[in-house]
C-alpha cells in the first residue's frame, strides 16, 4: 500500500489523498476498486466499524450441540435475483459463487398460513394476489410508458382490484407480498418504482433468490472482493473512524472526523445510509444545495427486523420455510416467521426467527427484550395451540433505527416523485460524490444496488481525473442534476374550471390575526416570484 503522509505541498496535518472514499461498505469498496482497475492507488477509505461490510452484518447466535455458536445475518441475507448462464447475472451472485459463498435456495412458496386460532388455510388469498399482480404490473408499467401521473401502491392496487376489506388474512397475504420486500407500507410506497426496482431485480436477472448460510458471513464475497486489491491490514483503510464534517468545493473536500483527524482530498464519494444523512449525522460545509436536501429529506428509509430465537426443539413443521400469521387487528404485527431448522439451512439447530418492518420496527426497537420476547412468544402460542412451547433459549435482535452508522435498513422510493428527483439523491456536489443503495434508480435497496453505484461514482472520478472513461452510456465527471423540479399545474390553472377560483394566496382586509400573518408572508413570497 502506498505511504498516506502529507504531501509536502501542505503545511496543514490532515492526511493527504487524491480520493476520500466515506464508508467501507458495499458502495464504498466497488468504488475503491473501481478506481484500483484504473491504477488509482492514492485513496482512503474512512469507516465508522472495525471491518468492511456495512449492513452486511453477521452475529454468533445460541449453539449448535457441540456448544458453538451459529452465525446468523443482521442484515442482507439473500442474493435477491440471481442470473441466467446467458446473463445478466447479479453481481453478488457472480461474486458469491467465486468466494464460494454456501447458500440455499429460498423457496417462497413453501408457506404455510395461520391466524390466531391456528393454522388457518388461506393459500386461496394469495392465490388471487398472484393472480392480480400482472395487471398491477401493467398498470404501473403504463405510467411510466406514457408518462402518467405516479401514485402509491395502495391506489394501484384498489384501482386494480385488490382490496384488503378489513380482512385480517388480506392484510397478512399483502404485507407478505408487498412491505417484506419494500420495508415499508403500499401507503408510503410509489407504484412506478416499487414496480421496476422489482421487475429489474427479478426479471432482468432471474426470480429466485438464495439465502446465504455461509458460517464465514455474508459479507465474505465482499472481503474476497476486497482482497484482489486491498492488503491484509492495508493502510489506506482507517477503521474506527467516525465522520463529522464535510468541507466540499470545486477545488477539493475536507473531511472532519469525531476523534479530531481530518482527511484532505481532491474528489470524495459519501456512501453513507440514507438515513444517516437524514439524521443530519454530518455537517456539511458550505450547507448542501436545496436541489440536494430536498432529495435527501424526499426518499424514505425503511427499517426492517429480524427477531431471532433459539428453542431446545422445533415445535413447528420442519419441512416448512417460511411461516405467515394474520393477527385479528393489528396490520403487520409478527407477520411472518421463517424456519433455519429445516434441510439446507441450519438443521436440527432449533431456530426460528420473526420479520417486522416500519411502524413496528421502530416499535419493539423502543421496548426492551424481555416485553418484545412475551409478545412473539403470545403470537407463537397462538399459532401452535396444540404444543407446549417452551420459553426460547436464545433471543435477540438488532435495532437498525437507533444504528448511528444506518438510521434504518434500507431506503424506499415514496409515491408522487419523479426519476429527476431521484437523480439529485446521486449527483455531485462539487467535488463530493455520493453513492449507495438509495442512489440506484434501477436496484435501490438491493445489494447490487449498492454494487453499481460505487462503481459508477469511481469510474466517474477516474475520468475526471484525466483516465480512460469507462463509463460509456452514463458519462464521466459530473452527473447530471435537476436544480428545479416543476409541478404538473401551472399557476394559471388555478381557476374556476378547476375548482380553485379564489386566489389560493387572498387575504381579506383587516383580518390581522396570526394565522393572517402567516398567509401575508405567503402572499409576499408569491408576489415576488411572480
Ligand atoms: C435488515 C436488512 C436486510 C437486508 N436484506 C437484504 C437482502 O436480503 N438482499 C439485498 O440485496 N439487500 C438487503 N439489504 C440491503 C443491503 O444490505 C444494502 O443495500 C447494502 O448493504 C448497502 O450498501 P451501501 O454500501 O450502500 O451502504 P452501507 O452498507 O451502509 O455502507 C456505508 C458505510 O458507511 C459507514 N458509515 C456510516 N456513517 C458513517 C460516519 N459518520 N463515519 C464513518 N463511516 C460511516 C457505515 O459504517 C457503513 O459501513 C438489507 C439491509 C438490512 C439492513
Amino acid at each position: 500500500a502506498p505511504p498516506v503522509e502529507a504531501k509536502p505541498y501542505s503545511n496543514s496535518t490532515c492526511l493527504k489523498t487524491t480520493v476520500a472514499i466515506l464508508g467501507a461498505g458495499v458502495a464504498g469498496i466497488t468504488a475503491a476498486q473501481a478506481l484500483a482497475n484504473q491504477s488509482i492507488s492514492d485513496f482512503l477509505m474512512l469507516e465508522y466499524n472495525e471491518q468492511v461490510g456495512g449492513r452486511m452484518r453477521h452475529t454468533n447466535f445460541g449453539s449448535d450441540a457441540a456448544g458453538n455458536p451459529y452465525v446468523v445475518e443482521l442484515g442482507a441475507n439473500w442474493i435477491s435475483g440471481t442470473g441466467t448462464p446467458k446473463g445478466p447475472e447479479n453481481p453478488v451472485w457472480t461474486f458469491s459463487k467465486q468466494a464460494n459463498l454456501s447458500s440455499t435456495y429460498s423457496n417462497l412458496s413453501n408457506l404455510a398460513t395461520y391466524d390466531e386460532t391456528g393454522a388457518a388455510d388461506y393459500m386461496d388469498i394469495l392465490d388471487e394476489y398472484d393472480e392480480k399482480s400482472t395487471a398491477f404490473e401493467q398498470a404501473a408499467g403504463r405510467i411510466l410508458t406514457e408518462n402518467l401521473q405516479d401514485k402509491s401502491q395502495r391506489a394501484l392496487y384498489s384501482e386494480n382490484d385488490w382490496k384488503t376489506n378489513r380482512n385480517a388474512k388480506r392484510k397478512a397475504v399483502e404485507w407478505w407480498r408487498f412491505d417484506w420486500d419494500a420495508a415499508a407500507t403500499p401507503e408510503e410506497s410509489s407504484a412506478v418504482f416499487a414496480t421496476t426496482a422489482s421487475n429489474l431485480t427479478y426479471y432482468q436477472f432471474k426470480d429466485e433468490d438464495y439465502f446465504n448460510i455461509d458460517q464465514r458471513g455474508f459479507n465474505a464475497w465482499l472481503k474476497h472482493e476486497a482482497a484482489k486489491f486491498l492488503q491484509p491490514n492495508d493502510r489506506r483503510l482507517l477503521f474506527n473512524t467516525t465522520v463529522k464534517g464535510i468541507e466540499y468545493s470545486d477545488s477539493g473536500v475536507k473531511i472532519s472526523n469525531e476523534d479530531g483527524s481530518c482527511v484532505e482530498a481532491d474528489y470524495a464519494i459519501c456512501t453513507f445510509a440514507l438515513g444517516v444523512l437524514q439524521e443530519g449525522v454530518v455537517e456539511f460545509t458550505p450547507a448542501l444545495p436545496e436541489w440536494k436536501e430536498s432529495s435527501i429529506a424526499t426518499f424514505g428509509m425503511g427499517t426492517y427486523t429480524k427477531i431471532f430465537m433459539q428453542f431446545n426443539e422445533t415445535f413447528w413443521p420442519t419441512d416448512k420455510e417460511f411461516f405467515l400469521y394474520a393477527h385479528p387487528t393489528t396490520r403487520g404485527y409478527y407477520p411472518q416467521f421463517q424456519s433455519l431448522s429445516k434441510e439446507g439451512f441450519f438443521p436440527g439447530s432449533n431456530i426460528l426467527f420473526a420479520t417486522v418492518i416500519d411502524e413496528q420496527s421502530y416499535r419493539i426497537e423502543a421496548q426492551d427484550d424481555e416485553t418484545t420476547k412475551a409478545e412473539v412468544m403470545e403470537v407463537l402460542r397462538q399459532m401452535f395451540p396444540d404444543v407446549d412451547i417452551p420459553e426460547p433459549i436464545a433471543f435477540m435482535y438488532p435495532r437498525w433505527a437507533e444504528n448511528p452508522w444506518t438510521y434504518g435498513s434500507y431506503s424506499n422510493w415514496p409515491a408522487g416523485t419523479t426519476l429527476e428527483q431521484h437523480q439529485n439523491l446521486r449527483a455531485n456536489v462539487e467535488r463530493l460524490y455520493f453513492a449507495g443503495e438509495h442512489t440506484s434508480a434501477e436496484y435501490f435497496g438491493f445489494l447490487h444496488g449498492a454494487w453499481f453505484e460505487g462503481q459508477e461514482a469511481g469510474k466517474r472520478i477516474a475520468g475526471a481525473l484525466g483516465k480512460e472513461c469507462l463509463n460509456k452510456d452514463s458519462g464521466c465527471g459530473n452527473y447530471r442534476r435537476y436544480e428545479v423540479l416543476k409541478g404538473t399545474t401551472d399557476r394559471s390553472e388555478y381557476n374556476d374550471y378547476n375548482g380553485m377560483g379564489a386566489d389560493p394566496f387572498f387575504v381579506a382586509e383587516g383580518d390581522s390575526d396570526d394565522s393572517t400573518i402567516t398567509r401575508r408572508s405567503l402572499k409576499r413570497a408569491h408576489k415576488r416570484r411572480h
